[in-house]
């Protein structure tokens, strides 16, 4: 039995992993990190009746972490909260789950040196849906071949980051292939600033933000005569969860920071 805690679990995301937790077999949600309800028992929080009559709510980080006996975090929440929950759980050694977006290098590389001094494993993942890491996988190989890419990536409007973690990861595994090259014409110019989206080394990403979406994102390559399209989509939250289940699992085992679950996929 592994023993979660979630953070964030009255989020979209938060939702649908408290879903998965209780349906998986050998998962136990022995808590919850919320920033409201503190003291309740999950089943008394709006949109829970029934779930959860001994699952513990806890607002406070470090009272959750030294209180609850638990083995893994799974955070759904903002980058700025994110960070500090995924700290203080390493300090309590608890392995973090994260699917939170927007962590900058700076926190990552934070995060990287905590895990090693720790010796306990930690998977920040931008995306958990196998089809986006397979998008991101194609889209690296296909970089191979093609110079010149750019990345459309569209959310729903309530998305506080942009670009997405997915777009990010992507335009950092087609770089490890790419020579930087400022793509688009020598002399072209914006005469709305922003119209060209993003700068990642010369490729450019661009977000679209719609009521009605959910998760999607395309990689559009472009050669003579051609172009290629990479697509993925997300309709709805279930696509992430069977990857945040192997995280859980996978992370058990781990020593160190994994930053992307195509480092722990055959
Ligand atoms: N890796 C992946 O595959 C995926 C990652 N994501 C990422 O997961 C994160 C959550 O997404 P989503 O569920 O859509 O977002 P939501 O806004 O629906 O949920 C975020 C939750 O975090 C809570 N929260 C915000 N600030 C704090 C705080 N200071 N302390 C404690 N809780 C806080 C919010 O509480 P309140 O309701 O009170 O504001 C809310 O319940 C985002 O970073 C998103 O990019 C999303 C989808 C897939
Ligand atoms: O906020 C979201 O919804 C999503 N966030 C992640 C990201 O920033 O890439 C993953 C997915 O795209 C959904």
């Amino acid at each position: 039995m592994i023993n979660i805690i979630i953070a964030g679990p009255r989020g979209k995301m938060g939702r649908a992993a408290v879903q998965m937790v209780q349906e998986t077999e050998h998962f136990h949600l022995a808590a919850v990190l919320d920033r409201k309800n503190g003291g309740k028992y999950l089943n008394e929080v709006d949109g829970f009746a029934g779930i959860g009559s001994d699952v513990p709510v806890y607002e406070d980080h470090e009272e959750c972490f030294s209180t609850v006996e638990a083995d893994v975090l799974i955070d759904l929440t903002t980058p700025e909260v994110g960070r500090i929950h995924t700290l203080s759980a390493l300090a309590h050694g608890i392995r973090p789950v994260v699917g939170t977006t927007g962590f900058s290098d700076e926190d990552l590389g934070e995060l990287r040196t905590m895990t090693k001094d720790k010796g306990i494993g930690c998977i920040i993942a931008p995306n958990f849906a196998i089809g986006a890491i397979l998008m991101m996988k194609f889209a690296q190989n296909a970089a191979k071949y093609f110079d010149d890419v750019e990345i459309l990536e569209m959310h729903h409007d309530q998305k506080l980051d942009a670009p997405s973690g997915t777009a990010i990861k992507t335009a950092q595994l087609i770089s490890e292939e790419r020579t930087v090259k400022k793509q688009g014409h020598a002399n072209e110019k914006e005469t709305i600033p922003g119209a060209r989206g993003a700068d990642f080394e010369g490729m450019r990403i661009h977000s679209v933000r719609l009521p009605g979406l959910i998760a999607h994102q395309e990689v559009i390559f472009g050669g003579e005569g051609q172009t290629l399209t990479i697509r993925h989509d997300s309709y709805d939250r279930k696509s992430f969860m069977s990857g945040v289940r192997v995280s859980v699992d996978t992370v058990m085992n781990l020593d160190h920071l994994v930053y992307g679950l195509e480092n722990i996929l055959d």
